[in-house]
């Protein structure tokens, strides 16, 4: 299988840079975005001013407000926010190339992975997903990043690999491939877990304690659906829970800080135009647990404070007041 055309769905930070990342490998890289300010900011500035102003862009990212300018891509990366996937996928031309899912998150309405919105929508076409600690600035800057990337086919695998990776964009192949979409979904909600404890002053112990509980939320979760323990210690995993829990520069994680702070969640919300993900994915992850009979008490606090349903200090006394436990039941 040759791949030379790139299509990417999403002109958001991290699509634009997954597209610089493409040109860099010398791929041809067409970035549909929705916005049409972002597709003229791309093709006169070599900017995306809304998204990623600090990068400048190869000139071999071009992009487009047509998805159906995507239909002579070998493969097709899809950026866009989990909740409107079914959507953008939906939309896409007919085609049978290769889906690599980029997003994290849990689609709300159906409870289901993004692989299995992709497999149920677009039959035809294989689909893989791509995760790990990745803060879209860096990658886009060309600093060392390392991904997961996972798909049932090792062959497929072997090919978008070959064909996207660059030597400061390293890619690990995995065929776990809803082990690789858990990490990424969950993180997302711990993040805005451990920013509430920086931005209620709880200390960096606090922060640490619930990485490692948060952590221990991820397994029962992942290992509950089907996920192998190596993928979720790996980078997709508790690789990017730690970069996303511990820097300002998650979205998720400013989110917490607000809360923390006090802030209600709808204020915050309406404040920004970027995605914080696990404020979309911590209800539908408290659903599915229940359903499961799975514990996460952390999961639980965040779609609280989100819901305003409980104050910040209402949920830190019912964590602290949880009878004592084995560490690892
Ligand atoms: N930013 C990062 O560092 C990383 C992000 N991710 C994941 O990538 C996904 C996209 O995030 P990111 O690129 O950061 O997003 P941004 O917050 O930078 O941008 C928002 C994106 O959402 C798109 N969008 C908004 N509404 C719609 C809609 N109705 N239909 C389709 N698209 C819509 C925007 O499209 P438009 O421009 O056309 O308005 C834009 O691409 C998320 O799941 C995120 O978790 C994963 C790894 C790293
Ligand atoms: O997924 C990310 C890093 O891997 C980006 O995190 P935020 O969405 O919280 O900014």
């Amino acid at each position: 299988m040759s791949i030379e055309r790139i299509g990417v769905v999403g002109g958001g930070a991290w699509g634009t840079a997954l597209a610089q990342v493409a040109a860099a490998g010398g791929r041809e890289t067409l970035l549909w975005a929705r916005e049409p300010a972002v597709v003229e900011s791309i093709n006169a500035e070599r900017l995306n001013r809304l998204f990623l102003p600090a990068v400048p862009l190869s000139s071999a990212v071009r992009a487009t407000g047509e998805l159906a300018a995507l239909a002579d891509c070998d493969a097709v990366l899809v950026v866009t926010p989990a909740q409107h996937m079914r959507a953008v996928l939906a939309a896409l031309p007919d085609t049978t190339a290769p889906l690599i899912l980029c997003s994290k998150g849990i689609e709300e309405a159906s409870g289901r992975l993004l692989h299995d919105v992709a497999h149920e929508v677009r039959p035809q076409a294989p689909v893989a997903v791509l995760s790990g600690p990745t803060f879209a600035h860096e990658v886009a800057a060309g600093l060392p990043t390392a991904v997961t990337l996972a798909v049932a086919d090792p062959a497929l695998g072997a090919t978008l690999r070959d064909r996207l990776a660059v030597p400061a964009f390293r890619i690990y192949l995995s065929d776990d491939v809803a082990g690789a979409e858990i990490g990424g979904a969950v993180k997302n909600v711990l993040a805005i877990a451990c920013g509430v404890v920086e931005g209620r002053g709880l200390g960096q112990n606090a922060r640490a304690a619930l990485i490692g509980r948060g952590f221990a939320e991820m397994t029962r979760f992942g290992l509950a659906l089907g996920a192998r323990p190596e993928t979720l210690t790996g980078l997709s995993g508790l690789g990017d829970l730690v970069l996303t829990c511990s820097s300002t520069s998650s979205r998720n994680y400013s989110l917490g800080v607000g809360l923390g702070q006090g802030r209600p969640a709808a204020e915050l919300m309406a404040d920004r135009r970027t995605v914080a993900e696990g404020a979309f994915t911590a209800p539908v992850l408290k659903r599915l647990a229940e359903a499961h009979g799975i514990d996460m008490p952390i999961v639980a606090a965040v779609e609280a404070l989100l819901a305003g349903s409980a104050s910040v200090d209402q949920v830190l006394e019912a964590l602290l007041s949880r009878p004592p436990r084995s560490e690892h039941a």
